[in-house]
């Protein structure tokens, strides 16, 4: 028998997104369904940022091993229990999962239904038992791993991001296609780890972020011993042996090449959860790259939102959060709210980590030319990071003519934890004057934004008159 709902809000999807939306639409004491198909708290906390996030602590552990010896402490050579490493992931998520579970969910008065959702038509939805007229529906499906059509690829057997934390035993040696952020915080995880690791990429290795700062962090991989090889096409891939897997690579510059591993890691981007959701049932204008929204989130079917990976923009779980506080504005306060990507913050965890937000000197000088500072400070002239034999890395910020911040990226230790200032920074459009003026304590890695935006005063103390003002100054006592 179908059961019949006619809440205020129905979700689709109990991932970053979804969730959001459903406990701030309870807590304003409005009717929420929220559907599910697969696990409560998607990709995130089950095959996506926690378990990652996990395994790189794990391998954290391993670097602070490695290198106590400069400190004055002998550990040691670490030995790696994997399985070990792999019930460590697993108790993170599992400490976290009732955050997300259904039973929480229905303890704060959201209905939740764990069964696909389908759109029947323009306002109908059906879910397993139950038949949904919502008032207003937020589509937040998220996205899945996209593998491309390698020849060989479906002959062989591959891990995506759904299956990497499953591993009981660490891989003898990981080749990863894709070299973006999975591909690269799994290959220094891994590698930590002790597997030999081979990153094979078409284009650049973490080719979405300023090349000057990407570069401390290639150095860094590479010299952990991890082979990146980029501008390479994947042109088939075989099985070697009883276990083994050989990926044919060609170079873009010409000659072919052959990696040969014991495990491979598919890692070349996302594909929307377009599919299955009679989207075209309900007038939802989509493509392979997603929903279409504008900046409010509004799809082509004026009751409906979507929000998150399922829109193919940026794709984070802050931004799927982000999203759905604008989804919450609409629907619940009918106030108008539009998505800015300029003040989106992204941090890769790897190590160093390469932090951003703003605008990148590139894009600042597209769109105003000349008229822009850059400014660089590096972690070697910082005290804190000397302590803490932290040198490599360094901030850049850029501003504009008038001194407003435009952008910054940090790449360095704990970068993910400084750019929150600098988002703040952008958010508020704040200026290179505030951000020098401000007291920041000593010693801490955070100074180097400081400095930076003093460095863009320096000038100032070798002009002819603030030196002849300074010197009539002294005058007076
Ligand atoms: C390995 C990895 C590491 C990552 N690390 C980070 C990180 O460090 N920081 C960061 O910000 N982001 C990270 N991300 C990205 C982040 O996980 C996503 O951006 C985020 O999960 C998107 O949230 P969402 O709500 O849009 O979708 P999801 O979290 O994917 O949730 C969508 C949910 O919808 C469900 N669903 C789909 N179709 C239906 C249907 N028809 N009916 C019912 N339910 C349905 C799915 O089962 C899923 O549970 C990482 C991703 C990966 C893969
Ligand atoms: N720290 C974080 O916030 C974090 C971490 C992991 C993932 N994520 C999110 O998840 C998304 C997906 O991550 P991702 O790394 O899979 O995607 P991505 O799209 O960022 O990177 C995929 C990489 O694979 C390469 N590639 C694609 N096809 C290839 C082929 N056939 N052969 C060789 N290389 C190929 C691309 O050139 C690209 O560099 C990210 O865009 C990000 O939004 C975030």
């Amino acid at each position: 028998m179908t059961e019949r709902l006619t809440p205020d809000i129905c979700v689709i999807g109990a991932g970053s997104g979804g969730l959001t939306v459903a406990a701030a639409a309870a807590a304003f004491g409005v009717s929420v369904v929220l559907i599910e198909k697969n696990r409560m708290g998607g990709d995130c906390l089950n095959y996506g940022c926690v378990p990652s996030k996990a395994l790189i602590a794990a391998a954290k552990h391993v670097n602070a091993v490695a290198e106590a010896p400069v400190f004055g402490v002998n550990a040691g050579l670490p030995t790696i229990d994997f399985e070990r490493v792999h019930d460590h992931i697993h108790e993170v998520i599992a400490a976290i999962e009732p955050n997300d579970s259904a039973a929480r969910f229905r303890a704060m008065g959201v209905k939740v239904i764990e069964a696909e959702g389908r759109f029947m038509d323009r306002r109908r939805v059906v879910a397993g038992d139950y038949e949904i007229s919502a008032r207003r529906y937020v589509i937040a499906a998220g996205s899945s791993p996209l593998v491309p059509p390698i020849p060989g690829l479906d002959t062989v057997d591959y891990l995506t991001n759904e299956t990497l934390f499953d591993l009981r035993a660490g891989p003898e040696h990981l080749v990863i296609i894709g070299g973006g952020p999975i591909g690269m915080e799994m290959a220094q995880a891994h590698r930590r780890l002790g597997a030999e690791v081979t990153v094979i990429e078409g284009g650049r290795a973490l080719g979405k972020e300023d090349p000057e700062l990407a570069a401390i962090v290639l150095d860094r991989m590479r010299t952990e011993g991890i082979a990146v090889q980029e501008n390479v096409k994947v042109v088939e891939v075989a099985k070697s042996g009883s276990s083994q897997v050989t990926v044919t690579c060609e170079r873009n510059e010409g000659g072919t090449f052959e990696v040969t591993g014991s495990t491979l890691l598919v890692a070349t981007g996302r594909r929307p959860n377009v599919d299955g959701l009679g989207l075209e049932n309900a007038g939802i204008r989509f493509d392979r790259s997603g929903i279409k929204v504008g900046p409010d989130l509004q799809t082509s079917n004026k009751r409906v939102m979507a929000i998150g990976d399922i829109t193919g923009g940026l794709q984070f779980t802050h931004v799927a959060g982000y999203h759905a506080g604008i989804a919450i504005q609409k629907i619940l306060f009918r106030l108008p709210a539009r998505e800015d990507r300029t003040i989106i913050p992204r941090v890769t965890f790897t190590d160093p980590e390469l932090a951003h937000v703003g605008l990148d000197e590139e894009a600042a000088r597209r769109k105003h030319g000349d008229r822009i500072s850059v400014l660089r400070w590096p972690y070697a002239e910082n005290d804190r990071a000397h302590a803490e034999r932290r040198t490599t890395g360094m901030i850049k910020v850029i501003a504009d003519r008038k001194a407003r911040i435009l952008g910054a990226s940090i790449v360095g230790a704990g970068a993910g934890e400084m750019i929150n200032m600098w988002a703040l920074a952008v958010y508020k459009g704040m200026n290179l004057g505030e951000m020098r003026s401000y007291v920041s304590p000593y010693p801490t890695m955070s100074e180097i934004g400081k400095r930076a935006a003093v460095a863009y005063y320096a000038p100032m103390a070798r002009k002819r008159w603030v030196r002849s003002l300074v010197r009539f100054l002294r005058r007076f006592g």
